[in-house]
């Protein structure tokens, strides 16, 4: 339990459970059984693994066994940009190129860039503009360049950072008319807007427990089915032999009951939070009028709200709200102690002192206007002692 004046606003990097998700979980905490083994302790597991995969499937719009469980996001994006790499690849050695956005999370770029030193991958980081959202006609012109050199394409549903949406439709019917598989990263999408891997036309979709209210260290890929994966992890041959490992039983229960609560209120979550994260924009922007806003103003997650502070550091501005009991973040990655400028931010143009005086509150299910106006009443404060700190 949080402490019961802490105003979490940080969702974005990992949710409260809730108690569905929690519930179900419990329910097979005590319970032995191996899904795998043919007994009846092994059948029943088995029993939950599937009963929670066909919910999953159901939310996602997927087939039962299209959904291979992973230990969570960056897992499943590994699975999918390496395992469809190598697969690509080894059917048509002329195969190499991979085409992604320069905002992907590190959990994609890293894993390309992997790739690349390892593997004779050539990675091509397309453009975003100036509110992170990708350049179609340079997708167009790297895939219309050469076709048939195109392994795959990796193109996150939202922004983690600054929540910008990606438009996925465009970059499928871009991939699919060349037989170039794509894959995207919705773990941010997922309970924030609409996600139906059918109707999608994704050949491969991650998604985590921990970002809609489920526990942490489970997820999922979903792959189609006629699309073939080289496994990135090899043992026991469970998960379509893409994914060994004994399941974790009762973390896949909590998963799918997170997921089905989260697809099931979509519509309404959106609407509560984007009315709330609106309210969050006016009230730092009267207390601190030159905040500015970062993404896109229309095409991004409900619960997102990005903003740089002029003059300001943005790890500075954080540790100030913190002690005021206020939890955000900077969205960006700190490395050996020294805060880096986010590479979204870079990428979207911003210069790296403007980068690094930006901050991410995200919104979620125990979001509330009391935490909103809890942000209203430091802010101004907070800005002023940051920015004599920072002079
Ligand atoms: C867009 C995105 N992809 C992948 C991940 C990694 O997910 P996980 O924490 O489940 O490994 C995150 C989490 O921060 C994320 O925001």
């Amino acid at each position: 339990m949080n402490d019961s004046r802490t105003v979490y606003l940080d969702h974005a990097a990992t949710t409260p459970m809730t108690d569905v998700a929690v519930e179900a979980m419990t329910a097979h905490l005590r319970e032995v059984g191996n899904a795998s083994s043919l007994h009846a302790s092994g059948r029943r597991a088995r029993r939950v693994v599937e009963e929670s995969r066909e919910t999953v499937a159901q939310a996602l719009g997927c087939r039962p066994g299209e959904v291979v469980f992973t230990s969570g996001g960056t897992e499943a994006d590994n699975l999918a940009v390496k395992g469809l790499y190598w697969s690509r690849r080894d059917a048509d050695p002329r195969r190499t190129r991979i085409l992604a956005t320069a905002v992907e999370h590190h959990a994609v770029l890293d894993a390309l860039a992997w790739l690349e030193e390892h593997e004779g991958a050539e990675v091509e980081l397309l453009p975003v503009d100036d509110a992170g959202r990708l350049d179609l006609d340079a997708l167009r012109a790297a895939v219309e360049r050469d076709p048939a050199s195109v392994a795959l394409v990796t193109v996150m549903w939202a922004n983690n950072e600054v929540g910008t949406l990606q438009p996925v439709d465009d970059v499928v019917a871009l991939a699919r008319p060349h037989g170039i598989p794509v894959h995207s990263d919705a773990v941010q999408a997922l309970g924030a807007v609409p996600v139906d891997f059918a109707a999608s036309g994704l050949d491969a979709l991650s998604v985590t427990g921990h970002k809609v209210g489920g526990p942490v260290g489970v997820g999922a890929l979903l792959v189609r089915r006629e699309v073939d994966l080289t496994a990135l992890v090899h043992g026991g041959g469970q998960e379509r032999d893409v994914r060994s490992g004994t399941l974790d039983v009762p973390a896949i229960a909590g998963f799918a009951a997170a997921v089905e609560l989260a697809v099931k209120q979509q519509t309404e979550h959106a609407a509560r939070l984007a009315a709330l994260r609106d309210d969050l924009v006016t009230v730092v922007r009267r207390a601190v009028p030159d905040a500015v806003l970062n993404g896109d103003p229309g095409g991004r997650l409900p619960g997102n709200a990005h903003l740089s502070f002029p003059g300001c550091e943005g790890d500075s501005l954080l540790m100030l709200l913190d002690a005021r009991g206020i939890e955000c973040s900077t969205g960006s990655a700190c490395s050996a102690g020294v805060p880096q400028p986010s590479h979204v931010l870079l990428a979207m143009g911003r210069t790296s002192d403007e980068a690094r005086s930006s901050l991410r509150f995200s919104l979620g299910h125990t979001s509330t206007a009391a935490d909103v106006e809890a942000v209203g009443e430091a802010i101004a404060a907070c800005v002023e002692r940051a920015r004599a700190a920072h002079a």
